[in-house]
């Protein structure tokens, strides 16, 4: 009998991003933030992003440059209610991602502390 085929680690985080900006795209709050009519390239962006800070290829740095995630992040006023959604997005993500359980519990404990530190405004 046949498996269906695993996918590496980059294809699940790439998915993740596609999954978390699903999720995005049905909150009429946090959607009201992402410039784009289209949310293909901001997914595309956090997933090369993501593959690139979990040690695989540095397609991230080659066509965006530096993370800087912070100054990044600055145009777009971001309130604790703001990570509060964006986080629960991940979150519904995450668990339907097919990640193995450990590393699933290290990107969540990096995504919440990421997203504490990007909170902007008081
Ligand atoms: C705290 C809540 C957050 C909000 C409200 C938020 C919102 C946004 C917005 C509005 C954009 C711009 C998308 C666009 O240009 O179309 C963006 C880009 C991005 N965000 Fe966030 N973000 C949050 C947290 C995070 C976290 C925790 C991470 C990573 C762990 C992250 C990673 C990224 C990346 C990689 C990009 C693309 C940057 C680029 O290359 O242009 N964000 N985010």
């Amino acid at each position: 009998m046949t498996q269906a085929p695993r996918l590496a680690p980059e294809e699940l985080l790439m998915a993740l991003a596609d999954r978390f900006y699903a999720e995005v795209s049905a909150d009429e709050v946090l959607r009201a933030l992402y410039p784009d009519e289209d949310l293909t390239d901001a997914a595309r962006h956090l997933g090369w992003f993501l593959v690139q800070a979990r040690g695989g290829p540095l397609t991230y740095f080659d066509r965006r440059g530096h993370p800087s995630l912070r100054a990044r992040h600055v145009p777009f006023p971001i309130t604790g209610g703001l990570r509060d959604r964006w986080l629960r997005h991940m979150r519904t993500a995450l668990d339907g991602s097919g990640i193995d359980d450990g590393e699933r519990a290290k990107l969540w404990r990096w995504f919440v502390a990421s997203a504490d530190a990007l909170v902007n405004v008081p």
